[in-house]
């Protein structure tokens, strides 16, 4: 039997129960919420990852309703516990939903959320962020200089290389992936290369008419290509940029044999998830060659690094924090909890996950709907036509 597990309640008196397995960021969400007759439930337990015992504690016996963490194990355990407790929603405060078995969730009837599009561009600029930090050598000069090792310019001094008119490469051109692609390229003039098993149709119109505008300038003109094959970005391009989501084609997508194609000055850059790098054999890589880098948000086993990876120079490592802006957070905040209110509600689904702006509006109310369920389909739940 799990521990009682501590929490903070508002509007006791609500009809629905709704849980959050943790203090989320803002109080818009709560406030949503409440207006709709929600009696809202947050585990305020000192515990950074919970386990399935202490969130079937949390679900209790009547439960309409839970929003949690991209750290917990969503599976059959939670999901036949949350329908026991007569709960309809699950939604994920993350766009990506690895740590949620779906198929389990369609037996229980469960739906379940995630947070597109508000994160975009603040993980975006993470990646684009570890990518000139990695290839200018920051972390290591900033260390340098806090040693008090500085004493004096030196011709050589952290050498780094320069992104413009290099190539940048992204594994996964979709919102994230577009967004930095764009970034690196107008903010960088870099040249494009990618790889999607899709065409990112916008994206190479928008590096067209970057180019076109770069040569009315009388400037270089940038280029774009879409790759046959994951190999041909990793063997061409100076700066690689990994944002596919995490399932079995992307596990350990960048392996021994694929660092071993890359530049020897490459630099490798990971907001995606851990596991799509087998960060073994990248440590293996960066000690044999000390002028590849590394950016890392995300590692294999969260929130544990494989052996010697710390103990590297040529590797930046950050703690997820991709999605940490204020306003994405509490916009994430406010998109898990308006997809478990609107399945609770029995409003339709939002009918385009990518444009989530009027949720977000803080001086509207938001529309009558769940913004992004992924498994809407499977459910054969309703489609706004707001
Ligand atoms: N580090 C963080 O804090 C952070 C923040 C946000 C998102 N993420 C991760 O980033 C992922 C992408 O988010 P998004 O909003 O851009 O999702 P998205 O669905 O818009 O983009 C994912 C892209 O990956 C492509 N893809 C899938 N399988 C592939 C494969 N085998 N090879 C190449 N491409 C493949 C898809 O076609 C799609 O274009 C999320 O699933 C999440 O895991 C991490
Ligand atoms: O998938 C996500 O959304 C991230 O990992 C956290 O923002």
């Amino acid at each position: 039997m799990a521990k009682p597990v501590s929490i903070e309640v508002w509007n006791p008196h609500g009809k629905y129960r709704v849980v959050s397995t943790k203090p989320m960021p803002g109080t818009r969400w709560i406030n949503l919420l409440m207006e709709q007759d929600c009696r809202v439930e947050i585990c305020t337990q000192k515990k950074t990852i919970l386990s399935v015992e202490d969130i079937i504690a949390l679900i209790g016996d009547k439960c309409d309703g839970v929003i949690g963490q991209l750290t917990e194990d969503w599976g059959e355990t939670l999901f036949s516990a949350l329908s026991r407790a007569g709960g309809k929603a699950f939604s994920n405060m993350a766009v990506g939903y690895n740590n949620v078995d779906v198929n389990a969730a369609n037996k229980y009837g469960v739906a379940i959320g995630n947070t597109p599009g508000v994160l975009t561009e603040t993980t975006a600029e993470l990646a684009a962020s570890l990518s000139v930090s990695a290839a200018r050598r920051i972390v290591e000069a900033d260390e340098f200089m806090r040693a008090g090792l500085y004493d004096g310019w030196l011709p050589n001094l952290f050498v780094g290389n320069l992104l413009k008119g290099q190539t940048v490469g992204v594994i996964g051109a979709g919102r994230i992936g577009s967004a930095y692609a764009r970034m690196m390229v107008e903010g960088f003039k870099m040249n494009l290369i990618y790889y999607d098993l899709y065409q990112a149709t916008r994206l190479e119109k928008f590096v067209t008419a970057y180019a076109e505008f770069l040569k009315a300038n009388g400037e270089q003109p940038v280029t774009w290509k879409r790759a046959a094959s994951m190999e041909e970005v990793l063997r061409e391009a100076d700066v690689i940029s990994l944002h596919p989501i995490l399932d079995k084609t992307t596990y350990h997508l960048v392996n021994k044999e694929r660092l071993a194609i890359m530049k020897k000055e490459a630099v490798l850059v990971n907001c995606s998830r851990g596991p799509v790098i087998d960060e073994v054999a990248l440590v293996e890589h960066l000690k044999q060659n000390p002028m590849f880098r590394v950016g890392l948000d995300v590692f294999e086993d969260e929130p544990y690094m494989k052996p010697g990876l710390a103990d590297l120079k040529n590797a930046i490592v950050v703690p997820h924090i991709a999605s940490a802006s204020k306003w994405t957070r509490e916009g994430m905040a406010t998109l898990a909890a308006l997809n478990v209110l609107g399945k609770i509600k029995g409003y339709p689904i939002w009918s385009d996950p990518n444009q989530v702006e009027p949720f977000l509006n803080e001086n509207a109310p938001p529309p009558a709907a769940s913004p992004s369920i992924v498994n809407a389909k499977a459910l054969g739940l309703p489609v706004s036509r707001l």
